[in-house]
C-alpha cells in the first residue's frame, strides 16, 4: 500500500511552555487541519496562564540551521512566522524566507495578551523593512497595527485605513484583526484591490490564549491545502471561532483556546 504525504507547513516562532500559544498552538492547529506541522524555534518562553515570566532567544546560527534542515530535505507548502524576538532573528528568518518559494503568513507578534513584550522594540524597524516585504499575508491585531504604522483603529470604519498602511510596507495581503473592537469580531482582508470582511459571533469566553497564533497557523494550513488567500482566511476564521467558543480554564489566569474542538463534538 502506498500512503500519500499530507501537505507540509512550517512554523518559525517561539515556544510557549504552557502550551496555549506559540509553536505549541501552531502545531496543534496544523494537526487539527490535517497537514504535517514542522517547527523552527526562535525563542523559548517561560509562560503560563498568568503571563510570560521570561524568554531566551536562540542564536541566529541555530535558527538558520533548523531552517536549512527542514527546507533542504523536507520542503514546505506554506510557512507561518510568530515570535521572532530580536532584530538579528528577524533578519535571519527574512533572508531565508525571501527564497522559500511558498506562501508566508506573518503574525507580527509584539506582546502577549498579558502585555508582556515578545519583540525587542529595536526589532520593529527590521520587521517593517525585511519581514513584511516577504509576506503573502500579514495578520496584525490593533496594537500591532499601531506599533507598525502609527495608525490607531478606534472603530470598524478605520480597518481599511490600517490595512492600506500595512500594505505600504510590502506584503501581498493585509488581514487586520478587529477582535479587540466592541461588537461582533470583524477582520478585514485586502490586497489593495479586493476587500473582504469576515465577521463571526463573539464568544464572551475569558479563555482566549493563543487566538492570534491559531488564526495565522490555520491560514497557512489552508493555503498549503490549496485554498487561495480569501478562502484560506475564511476557513481559518471559522476554525479559530470554534476554538475560542470552547476555550477552557487552565491554571489561575487565561486558559487556551481548544484546538481539538472539532474532535470533541
Ligand atoms: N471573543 C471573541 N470571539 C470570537 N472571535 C474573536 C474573539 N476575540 C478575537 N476574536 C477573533 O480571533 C482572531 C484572533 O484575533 P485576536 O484575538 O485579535 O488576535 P491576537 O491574539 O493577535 O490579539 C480574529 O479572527 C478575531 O476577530
Ligand atoms: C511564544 C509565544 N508566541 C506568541 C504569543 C502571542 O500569542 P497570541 O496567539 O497572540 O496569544 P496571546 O498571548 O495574545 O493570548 C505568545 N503568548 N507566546
Amino acid at each position: 500500500m502506498t500512503v500519500s504525504s499530507p501537505p507540509r507547513v512550517l512554523t518559525v516562532a517561539g515556544s510557549d511552555s504552557g502550551g496555549g500559544a506559540g509553536i505549541q498552538a501552531d502545531l496543534k492547529t496544523m494537526l487539527a487541519l490535517g497537514v504535517h506541522g514542522m517547527s523552527v524555534i526562535a525563542a523559548v518562553t517561560a509562560q503560563n496562564s498568568v503571563g510570560v515570566q521570561g524568554y531566551w532567544e536562540l542564536p541566529p546560527e541555530a535558527v538558520r540551521a533548523q531552517l536549512g534542515s527542514v527546507l533542504g530535505d523536507i520542503g514546505v507548502q506554506a510557512v507561518k512566522t510568530g515570535m521572532l524576538a530580536s532584530p538579528v532573528l528577524v533578519e535571519t528568518v527574512s533572508e531565508v524566507l525571501a527564497g522559500v518559494g511558498a506562501p508566508v503568513v506573518v503574525d507580527p507578534v509584539g506582546v502577549s495578551k498579558h502585555g508582556d513584550a515578545l519583540l525587542a522594540p529595536e526589532a520593529v524597524e527590521t520587521v517593517k523593512a525585511r519581514l513584511l516585504p516577504v509576506a503573502t499575508v500579514v495578520t496584525p491585531n490593533l496594537w500591532e497595527v499601531s506599533q507598525l504604522t502609527g495608525v490607531k483603529v478606534e472603530s470598524e470604519a478605520d480597518l481599511r485605513k490600517a490595512a492600506d498602511a500595512i500594505l505600504e510596507l510590502g506584503p501581498a495581503w493585509a488581514l487586520i484583526k478587529g477582535g479587540h473592537l466592541p461588537g461582533a469580531p470583524t477582520d478585514l482582508l485586502t490586497d489593495g484591490t479586493r476587500e473582504f470582511r469576515f465577521t463571526a459571533e463573539r464568544h464572551d469566553n475569558r479563555h482566549t490564549h493563543g487566538t492570534g497564533c491559531t488564526l495565522a497557523s490555520a491560514i497557512a494550513s489552508h493555503l498549503a491545502l490549496g485554498e487561495d488567500v480569501p478562502s484560506a482566511v475564511e476557513k481559518a476564521k471559522e476554525y479559530v471561532t470554534g476554538a475560542i467558543a470552547r476555550g477552557f480554564p487552565l491554571g489561575g489566569g487565561i486558559g487556551p483556546v481548544d484546538h481539538a474542538w472539532r474532535w470533541r463534538g
